[in-house]
């Protein structure tokens, strides 16, 4: 039998020899980045690498090394393509798009759209971001508030756009995707669900409780054990307690926060119904304006891919390459290709930051419809 030390040393002698390669590799992608920069040339050659892979795998004397060696290929490619795209950035001035840098977020004298009514978690949100005395008004659904901004008519729309037990608000994130709006804050609120009725009502009287799908799934455990009672969904918490006040009907009761029950002179009949304490709705603060502040610290941006082996594994390289932390990936159905998807990314990061711009920029070339909806 071989001695492991024996075959170690063989292996350190073979891998001396690929880090040479490799590096004299890297100094010829160089120079073919310095080519590409005075030519023009886009860094990205789809065909070639393709080409390479085939050739590379053909040389190879199993199917298990064919693959290895594909898979080796793509990404020793793909080192090559990022740093060629530093290079460009080093030759480049600075680009941020259209997005325009501010030093704060413009808050006086402006006016903000929330969807829903006065007591809705949107209405606390709004609250929370800009203080108490901002100018605000409401609308029923949230492509209403995207079309305020539009329009003009408000600054700021303020729209769920995750909840921590229920998942993402899936039309919020194809809202963004149909309009040409930029996300320039986010505002995480705790939704300490309650259940409502009117008063002198009880638990027992209850038939009926009307709330928003999400909260209704929020509290789903609590909901699972009043088998009798039939959850109807509403369109948000807040109209859900106004329509249970109206009615005036023991029977009826609302899902909804505890400033609603206040508002609509409702009575708690129980609290802490949500399955996670921690529940909390992260929304975000949409304007039309391309604007991101100085210090904004997270960029969301999304893409669209070919139905290709390896492509989401690629594009995310571009965030690993340059140091980029990933918080969070989506993914939403293209409704005009069938089974091709759109890819939603957050990610750490400024877009002054080169190695932002970096990412960015291999993306761009690699991708489908890149889309930076805001740095905040
Ligand atoms: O051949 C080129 O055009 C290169 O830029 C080199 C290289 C590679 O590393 O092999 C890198 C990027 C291209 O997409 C194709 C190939």
């Amino acid at each position: 039998m071989l001695d492991l030390q024996e075959m170690r040393k063989e292996i350190d002698v073979i891998d001396d020899q690929i880090v040479k390669l490799f590096e004299k590799r890297m100094s010829i992608a160089e120079d073919v980045a310095k080519f590409k920069i005075e030519t023009q040339k886009p860094v990205f050659d789809r065909t070639r690498e393709q080409e390479k892979l085939e050739t590379l795998g053909q040389k190879t004397h199993s199917a298990f090394n064919c693959c290895g060696v594909q898979e080796l290929y793509q990404h020793i490619m793909s080192i090559s393509r990022k740093r060629q795209y530093q290079l460009l950035q080093e030759s480049a001035p600075p680009e941020t798009g259209e997005f325009r840098v501010v030093e704060t977020l413009p808050k006086d004298k402006v006016s903000v759209v929330f969807q829903g009514v006065e007591g809705a978690y949107s209405h606390a949100a709004m609250h929370a971001f800009f203080g108490e005395n901002i100018q605000s008004y409401h609308v029923d659904t949230w492509k209403d508030a995207m079309e305020e901004i539009k329009k003009g008519n408000a600054f700021y729309a303020v729209l769920p756009i995750e909840n921590s037990t229920a998942g993402i608000v899936q039309d919020n994130y194809d809202l963004l995707n149909e309009y040409n709006h930029v996300i320039a804050g986010e505002q995480i609120i705790r939704c300490r669900h309650v259940l409502m009725g009117v008063p002198g009502a009880t638990l027992e009287d209850i038939q009926s409780v009307y709330s928003h799908p999400q909260a209704l799934m929020q509290c789903r455990e609590f909901l699972d054990s009043h088998e009798t009672w039939h959850c109807r969904e509403f369109s948000n918490t807040a109209a859900a307690a106004k329509k249970v006040a109206k009615d005036g009907d023991k029977t009826q009761a609302a899902i909804a926060s505890p400033y609603a029950a206040e508002y609509f002179g409702l009575v708690p009949l129980a609290t802490g119904i949500y399955s996670n304490p921690g529940n909390s709705t992260r929304f975000i603060i949409v304007t039309k304006e391309k604007i991101y502040c100085k210090d904004a610290k997270k960029i969301s941006v999304s893409y669209e891919l070919p139905h290709e082996s390896g492509s989401l594994y690629n594009s995310l390289s571009h965030f690993i390459y340059n140091g980029l932390n990933m918080t969070k990936i989506e993914s939403r159905p293209i409704a005009e290709r069938n089974w091709e998807y759109r890819f939603f990314v957050d990610f750490e990061g400024n877009l002054s930051d080169s190695a932002v711009q970096n990412a960015l920029r291999g993306l761009k070339a690699e991708a489908q419809n890149l889309r930076v909806h805001g740095n905040y």
